[in-house]
């Protein structure tokens, strides 16, 4: 439902501004429905003055508008648009009615395996779909990832992202707990353009889903060595396909990480999402 944010030149007075809906680093987003088509939808604001002392974040804003306005999947947060005035630039997002998964995960504690692989499963398609569009999202984490009205999730968030092979040189900050090796080592940094260092944040996220905590969660010089090495231990009560899944995803060579297509098709994620043959049936039985 497009159609209503069709035109190219949007300006503040065209929204009503709603509540406050959270604040990130760099800006606010608010609850907002455009006038003429009572479209909900969120607005997120960055002050052009803050984002000039970011250090560089006024291009990663440019390359975030850049890369997501051009994205369509039902588990990437869609942009539809953008404009600024004097102070501020102002991104017409997509409203996702649930809010930031990680509330909910932390409300949870940890997600049952049913809702953590129908949550890894839309996470592996949204990536499998930036990686065709050679866009390496590199900042795959809870924090950066909504929930829709049915439940559905969202990746958001795309200031990390690269189209790949990218030379632009990127200052981290933030937890380090979803960071792959290579992106830890000092040294060539070619790899951080590879699009497997999503791979490894899966692998981190679907961890952390099941566990309630990261996996080499520590002191920030600790986790840096638990990540070089790979060192994780996996809870004995989780099953054992989660714990293959996991484990084929947290390798530190990054070519030996499972690719996506295997992601979706390993036995963990058929098992808790391909609906079976009578749940599919019954589910056609009630329809009628
Ligand atoms: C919160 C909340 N509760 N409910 C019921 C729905 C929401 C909701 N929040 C959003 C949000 C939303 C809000 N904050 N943030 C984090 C943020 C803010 C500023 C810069 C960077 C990151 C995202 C969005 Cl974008 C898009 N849709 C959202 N929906």
């Amino acid at each position: 439902v497009d159609a209503p944010l069709v035109p190219k030149q949007f300006h503040l007075g065209m929204f009503e501004i709603g509540r406050p809906l959270g604040k990130g680093k760099f800006g606010r987003v608010y609850l907002a429905k455009e006038r003429s088509s009572n479209f909900i939808c969120a607005l997120k604001v960055l002050y052009k003055s803050e984002l000039q002392h970011g250090g560089g974040v006024e291009k990663q804003v440019r390359r975030e508008i850049e890369i997501q306005s051009n994205l369509r999947h039902p588990n990437i947060l869609k942009l539809y648009g953008h404009f600024h005035d004097s102070k501020r630039i102002f991104l017409i997002l997509e409203f996702a009615g649930k809010g930031e998964l990680y509330k909910h995960l932390r409300r949870e504690s940890r997600f049952p395996e049913w809702k953590a692989a129908q949550y890894i499963a839309q996470m592996a398609s949204a990536l499998q779909y930036l990686h065709r569009k050679h866009v390496i999202h590199r900042d795959i984490k809870p924090e950066n990832i909504l929930m829709g009205i049915h439940g559905e999730i969202k990746i958001s968030d795309f200031g990390w992202s690269v189209h790949a092979p990218n030379n632009r040189r990127a200052t981290l900050c933030g937890t380090l707990d979803y960071l792959p090796p290579e992106m830890i080592r000092s040294g060539s940094k070619d790899n951080w353009y590879n699009e497997k260092v999503d791979l490894w944040s899966l692998g981190v996220l679907t961890y952390e889903f099941l566990v309630g905590e990261a996996p080499f969660e520590d002191t920030p010089i600790m986790t840096q060595k638990r990540i070089a090495r790979a060192d994780m231990t996996i809870p004995e009560w989780v099953s054992k396909e989660a714990k293959d899944i996991i484990k084929r995803l947290l390798v530190l060579d990054p070519d030996k990480r499972l690719p996506l297509e295997e992601v979706l098709q390993h036995p963990w994620i058929i098992k808790h999402c391909v609906k079976g043959e009578r749940a599919a049936n019954r589910e056609k039985a009630l329809s009628k």
